[in-house]
């Protein structure tokens, strides 16, 4: 995908923290910023940051340059705060609307009360956020509308689900540093529905971020911010992270099989036990380890029939005609053999399962 890159000639290397239009802008990291800038200059504009071109020869390669790349910047001009980046380094995650690289985790952000923490609408962003294959940090604030004893309640019935919530106040800064320390060194996608204190909580964690708080106005305004032009915030503690607009439903678009995998209530029953059919949906098969008496099998079952009507459209969509799928064979025949049931039994490619986070920023516009 990239080139291969010489870190013994002490190349610059920096991360992509916003995209302009043909512009990106560049975090250098800390050694090359401490040894290479503070030599050459002392009473310019911060040389950390460079604005940066990309090289032709990326254009020609179709090497897209995201929000989050860790890149290679060549011919620094220090007084201009310019360069021009020669290279991506290859990308441990993907994210693609809004186009993220490199992404660590997403820190889902509900409110216990006000709006009310609805079991529902939280599973599905859970579910959505598994289906990344990213880390997923569930905080729940406002943790001051309720009291200590529904606070527990709150977090026994989570960790029944299988989740360690971090409950935190941003009106009262109760837990901040706690959750502070979950964001050091990492990039962290916030993502949660709308009026659950998200810009309140970015507007604490990032200096000389101001980003509108409240209702409508606020809401509109993180919308139109975050799709036409992605960005990473810089947190204290060398963590980034993004913004996502609100939303209140994600759409579940992964694969009936897949879908058991994304609760990790049923994982736990799959590591020490295997249904009798090996593409058990976990419905009415008999000898099934998933279903049962847990919280959110209902859940379960819902999302897996919104998981089947997305298969079904999809593959009408694909293959109106038939069942059939026109394989080529080696001597340039073609021959028709029964198409394979989409990624059955496999898990899919990261990539594709990262790509699925995209209903997480669907623009409230759109
Ligand atoms: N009681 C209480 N209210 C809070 C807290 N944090 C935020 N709020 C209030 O909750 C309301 C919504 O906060 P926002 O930060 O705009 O919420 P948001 O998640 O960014 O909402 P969208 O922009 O719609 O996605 C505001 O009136 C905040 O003042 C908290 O810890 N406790
Ligand atoms: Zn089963």
């Amino acid at each position: 995908m990239t080139g291969e890159v010489n870190f013994a000639t002490g190349q610059l290397l920096g991360t992509v923290l916003a995209v302009q239009a043909n512009f990106y802008q560049v975090q250098l990291d800390a050694g090359d910023k401490e040894e290479k800038a503070d030599e050459h200059f002392t009473d310019s504009p911060s040389p950390q940051m460079l604005l940066c071109t990309r090289r032709t020869r990326l254009k020609k390669i179709g090497q897209q340059v995201m929000v989050g790349d860790r890149v290679v910047v060549e011919e620094p001009d220090w007084a201009g705060g310019r360069g021009a980046i020669a290279d991506v380094l290859p990308r441990q995650t993907e994210l693609d609307r809004p186009p993220i690289a490199n992404a660590n985790q997403i820190l889902l952000v509900f409110a216990v009360a006000d709006p009310p923490l609805e079991p529902y609408q939280l599973s599905r962003f859970l579910v959505k956020g598994e289906s990344t294959n990213l880390d997923v940090l569930l905080c729940l604030n406002k943790s001051d509308l309720v009291s200590p004893q529904m606070q527990q309640e709150i977090s026994d019935r989570l960790v029944a689900w299988g989740y360690k919530p971090i409950f935190i106040s941003v009106k009262n800064g109760i837990n901040i540093d706690q959750l502070s320390e979950c964001l050091n060194n990492k990039i962290t996608v916030i993502a949660g529905p709308s009026g659950v204190g998200k810009s309140s909580l970015i507007n604490l964690l990032v200096p000389n971020v101001n980003l509108r708080v409240g209702e409508v106005s606020g809401k509109l305004a993180r919308g139109r911010h975050t799709t036409r032009h992605v960005e990473l915030f810089e947190l204290p503690t060398q963590g980034l992270l993004a913004d996502t607009p609100g939303f209140n439903q994600p759409d579940l678009d992964c694969t009936p099989e897949e879908l058991v995998h994304y609760f990790p209530e049923a994982r736990a029953r799959l590591a020490t036990g295997s249904c009798r059919f090996s593409d058990c949906l976990h419905r009415e098969e008999p000898d099934c380890v998933v279903r049962g008496d847990w919280e959110r099998y209902p859940h379960y079952l819902e999302f897996l029939s919104d998981a089947i009507a997305y298969q079904t459209q999809r593959q009408q969509q694909a293959d109106p005609e038939s069942t059939l799928k026109l394989k080529t064979k080696g001597k340039g025949q073609a021959q028709y053999e029964p198409k394979l049931e989409s990624k059955k039994y496999r898990r899919v490619a990261r990539k594709t399962q990262l790509q699925a986070l995209q209903d997480l920023y669907q623009d409230s516009e759109e």
